[in-house]
């Protein structure tokens, strides 16, 4: 049931090489974000000025909010090479190995999702990043030796949806961990903008508006909604995008006023009319809406959770005044007893 139009975690391959052309290069090219930016750029300068490789830097928050982005930044502004993996590609010690022995000095390795790597590679993991050294098994059984190679010294840019999975040790290894949060109305309207003198869509203020409101916060969702709206204006218009084309075109996707698409109207409709409020638990939201309980977690719940429509509480999800407001349905009211908003 995940959209297409919305979801900030499902990207195709044709998105991905539009969003590699749409991606800013430079630190002043990235909007928003101040004082991450302004961290980032004392890290980079001191590291120029030294002439070592920047610390590792560990990038957390939900998809799309450009993590990957700053990465690439990373690499282009040390003038290095970006050697991009994930934690689930990295299934076994000798992958990350092969990785490893490949980086010159000062590369930029990312790896996405690292929550997810297995503990056999994070322990490789630790001395690369500690002490620039590999330890290699060489042989099997009683035969096996071990060799520790040095490697260059070399930057790790981690990125997690998940910082409470990740391990203390390798939290503690990161010379910076930085938070990206979802960017406001105003940051977006500009990446829609600028996207646009990209993309060479004529694109008026009132219209970047209109799409920028509805793009969840996420920088990824503001341009596809905008390539989805310089579609609908192409074929239907004259090919500029004016806020009442935006409205149309959005409207026509499917994405409300609020930026909110199917896959989230069906879980704010299932906790407040299946559910009756709620709570309930998180995978029994994610069956009821046909969805895996890691990406309710991940890709829908924080924004609902920001916008006030649902709540956590130790016994499971709840619906807020706000979701039922949206949906546009009466707020029953609490049964004497029934668990509920003002628990935990
Ligand atoms: N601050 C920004 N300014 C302009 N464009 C941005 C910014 N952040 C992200 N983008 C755009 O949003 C898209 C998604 O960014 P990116 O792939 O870096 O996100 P991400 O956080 O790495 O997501 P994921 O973890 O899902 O891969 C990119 O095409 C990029 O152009």
């Amino acid at each position: 049931m995940r959209d297409e139009f919305t979801d900030p975690g499902v990207s195709s391959e044709v998105e991905e090489s539009v969003e590699a052309g749409l991606r800013p290069r430079a630190l002043d090219e990235f909007v928003g974000q101040r004082e991450l930016k302004e961290h980032l750029s004392i890290v980079l300068e001191a590291a120029r000025k030294r002439g070592q490789a920047v610390d590792h830097l560990l990038f957390a928050g939900p998809p799309g909010l450009g993590k990957t982005t700053l990465a690439g930044i990373v690499a282009t502004e040390m003038q290095s090479h970006l050697h991009v993996t994930s934690g689930p590609a990295l299934e076994r010690a000798g992958d990350l190995a092969a990785i490893l022995t490949k980086l010159e000095e000062g590369d930029v390795l990312f790896v996405d999702e690292i929550h997810r790597l297995s503990r056999a590679v994070e322990e490789i993991l630790y001395p690369a990043m500690e002490d620039f050294q590999l330890d290699i098994v060489v042989g099997k059984g009683p035969a096996a030796s071990s060799i520790r190679l040095t490697m260059p010294p070399f930057t790790l840019v981690g990125a997690t949806t998940r910082t409470g999975m990740i391990t203390g040790p390798l939290r503690d290894r990161f010379g910076l961990v930085a938070r990206l949060d979802y960017y406001d109305d105003e940051e977006l309207q500009a990446i829609v903008t600028r996207a646009s003198g990209i993309l060479d869509v004529i694109v008026d203020d009132e219209g970047a508006w209109e799409i920028a409101r509805r793009s969840r916060g996420t920088p990824r969702i503001a341009n596809r909604l905008l390539r989805r709206v310089r579609d609908f204006a192409e074929v239907r218009h004259d090919g500029s995008i004016t806020a009442e084309i935006a409205r149309e075109g959005l409207r026509l996707f499917g994405v409300d006023d609020l930026g909110l698409d199917k896959v989230d109207r069906a879980i704010l409709s299932a906790m407040c009319e299946q559910f009756n409020g709620g709570p309930v638990g998180l995978s029994t939201v994610a069956i009821s809406v046909g969805e895996q309980p890691d990406t309710v977690e991940d890709v829908y719940e924080p924004f609902l959770i920001q916008q006030g429509m649902i709540a956590r509480t130790p016994r499971g999800r709840v619906a807020m005044p706000a979701a039922y407001h949206h949906l546009g349905l009466a707020q029953p009211t609490p049964r004497p007893g029934q668990p509920g908003l003002f628990d935990g």
